[in-house]
């Protein structure tokens, strides 16, 4: 799977598209597998179809170490950044970086105080946070307001798209952050504006697992370029007039 932001950057992996792309496959061939070996510029992912139509994703390990992610910022724990502090836009951040291939910037707190998602400034500060000089390949960030421990919510502003109203790998992180910071338990629901999502952090093989749903919204045709009908062609297209 490849995958392009708004602003035309390739991102390494799209937790939302793994799910959509898995429940695509299935929807146009009711033969095919229920689990899928996807290759990412993240490394392998892997998406399986549940029985009540949710896609549970096995999304891999997450990156901690800070020059891996890659941040700037000074680790706190070991070669981790975890709660460590940077003032954007006036304010004071509490930032845990974590990798799903993807960088994530994640915070619970502003000003040292809990946040409360309705009062975050997302398209002031999302901007400032997403091409701040600590983050050489840009960032996703992620602010977060706890519930309980195993009930958050979250709204992010991503890198190359923006606010958007949901993110699947940025939930991920959410909870990894969570988890280090001591928040959150390993088992948590993550609501995003577009709907919830359940993350799973694994203590036996410290992957991160996410489910949530997938489905159709509209479908259509379009004209491709001519690289793109390559690959139409190599799945069974005869010609572009197919689709015309
Ligand atoms: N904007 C992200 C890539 C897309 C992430 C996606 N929304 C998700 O569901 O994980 C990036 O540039 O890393």
């Amino acid at each position: 799977m490849r995958i392009y932001n708004s602003d035309g950057s390739e991102p390494e992996m799209c937790g939302n598209g793994i799910r959509c792309l898995a429940r695509f496959v299935a929807d146009i061939d009711q033969t095919a597998a229920r689990a899928f070996k996807i290759h990412t510029l993240a490394g392998l992912i892997v998406p399986e179809l549940l029985s009540d139509g949710q896609v549970r994703v096995d999304m891999g390990q997450p990156i901690l170490e800070g020059p891996r992610v890659p941040t700037t910022l000074e680790p706190t724990q070991g070669s981790t950044v975890v709660q460590q502090e940077l003032t954007v836009g006036g304010h004071t951040f509490q930032f845990t970086c974590v990798s799903m291939g993807n960088p994530h910037a994640v915070t619970y707190t502003v000003d040292q105080q809990p946040i409360k998602v309705d009062a975050v400034d997302l398209t002031g500060l999302g901007p400032l946070c997403e091409k701040h000089a600590v983050f050489p390949a840009r960032t996703n960030t992620e602010f977060v307001e706890v519930l309980s421990r195993s009930h958050v919510r979250m709204v992010v502003w991503e890198r190359g798209a923006g606010r958007t109203l949901a993110c699947g790998t940025g939930a991920c992180a959410v909870v990894v952050a969570g988890v280090l910071e001591g928040k959150v338990d390993r088992c948590c629901q993550v609501d995003l504006p577009g709907g919830p999502l359940h993350i799973e952090w694994k203590e036996e093989d410290n992957k991160v697992y996410m489910t949530g749903p997938g489905e159709l919204v509209f479908s259509g045709m379009a004209h491709m370029c001519a690289r793109a009908w390559h690959v139409t062609v190599a799945n069974g297209a005869k010609c572009p007039s197919d689709y015309e």
